[in-house]
């Protein structure tokens, strides 16, 4: 088999025109997904459900042809597995119960491995009902992003619950930190065995730091589970995305030792320009660009392809597509990267 495309650019290889996808790229902007939710009944249903999971990752690859699918589950399914209560209300996102510093030090991970079999198995799944030539991304969210969610409980603005959790309980942040970092790194493992061709690292909540808050909660842990998982996959290929960070990004691959950076839209050209001269880079289209289309779409696309499009570049936006996206934009955005 020859190398896929996402993987070679990971290596540090340039192909042009770049390999593409998409976050959240099976979502609720396709009818097909909607569809198929329907009929799952809740959004945890279709993530441990091999069969709806499976299909849902595959929706969007036969309808664009994507270079790569990213498995369909969500970076909650952790606290999930620590029965943190995880529920989703729908048009609020998602619930749990909020941890208190007590609890951390009883945490069970014991029961990690059955519950998120199903996620594994529409893994291996996957990487037989691909095509030949299409990369499988395995993912998992980075410690810090998944604490602000079982700390707050929901989702908030700033993750000040969380932050104030750093600053009054900073012993039980750590244990909780290091907890999250090493089940996320056996996760990631397991996906890798599985047939997962690279993983990335999601640490959506990052730029809500400060720098030395950023170091400790999210480059120590990150750095942990990218030890760890070489250790058992010495050749594992990731992408860390942490958002938002700005300057904060410049020394997170050599820190980290993730192969490639993901951008957000706020990165400007010349940073990324630099990070990419140390290797992969991944982004970074605004997705609001994406909503708007035409010339805003174009003049986006154009710019990333003139100043990234010389060196290994994987294009994606800078965070998910929203439920608003217009197809017909979508498919306009991948002809103007392939021509
Ligand atoms: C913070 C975070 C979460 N989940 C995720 C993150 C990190 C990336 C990011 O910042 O977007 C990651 C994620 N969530 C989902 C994926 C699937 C793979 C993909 O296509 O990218 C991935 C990679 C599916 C999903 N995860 C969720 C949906 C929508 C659920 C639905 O169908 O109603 C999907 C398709 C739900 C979810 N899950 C989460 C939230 C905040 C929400 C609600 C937001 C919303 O409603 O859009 C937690």
């Amino acid at each position: 088999m020859k190398t896929r495309k996402l993987v070679r650019v990971l290596e540090g290889e340039r192909i042009f025109p770049p390999p593409v996808w998409l976050m959240r790229q099976a979502g609720r902007y396709l009818p097909e997904y909607r569809a198929t939710r329907q009929t799952a009944g809740g959004f945890l249903e279709l993530c441990y459900n091999p069969d709806f999971a499976t299909e849902v990752t595959l929706q969007p690859i036969r309808r664009f042809g994507f270079d790569a699918a990213i498995l369909f589950s969500d970076i909650l399914v952790i606290p999930d597995a620590l029965d943190r209560g995880l529920h989703f209300v729908q048009g609020e996102g998602p619930k749990l119960t909020p941890i208190r510093p007590d609890e951390i030090a009883r945490l069970d991970p014991s029961r990690a491995d059955t519950h998120l079999a199903p996620v594994i198995a529409t893994v291996a799944r996957l990487r037989k009902e691909l095509p030949e030539e299409t990369s499988l991304i395995g993912f998992c969210g980075a410690p810090w992003t998944v604490a602000t969610y079982m700390i707050a409980g929901h989702g908030t603005p700033d993750q000040a619950p969380a932050r104030l959790f750093g600053y009054r309980h900073p012993d039980e942040m750590e244990q909780l930190l290091y907890l999250l970092a090493e089940m996320g790194a056996d996760y990631l493992i397991r996906q890798l065995q599985a047939g997962a061709d690279c993983v990335q690292i999601f640490d959506s909540w990052a730029g809500v730091l400060d720098e030395a808050t950023f170091e400790a909660y999210a480059v120590k842990p990150v750095a942990r589970m990218v030890e760890k998982v070489r250790a058992a996959v010495p050749d594992a290929k990731i992408i860390g995305f942490a958002k938002g960070a700005g300057s904060l990004l410049n020394g997170y691959r050599q820190k980290t030792g993730v192969n490639a950076v993901g951008l957000d839209w706020t990165v400007p050209m010349d940073q990324a320009r630099a990070l990419q001269t140390e290797g992969a880079i991944q982004g970074n289209l605004d997705p609001l660009r994406l909503i708007a289309g035409g010339k805003a779409l174009d003049e986006g696309v154009d710019r990333i392809l003139e100043g990234l499009g010389d060196g290994p570049l994987i294009f994606n936006l800078g965070h998910g597509i929203t439920p608003d996206a217009p197809i017909a934009h979508v498919e306009a955005l991948l002809k103007r990267i392939r021509g």
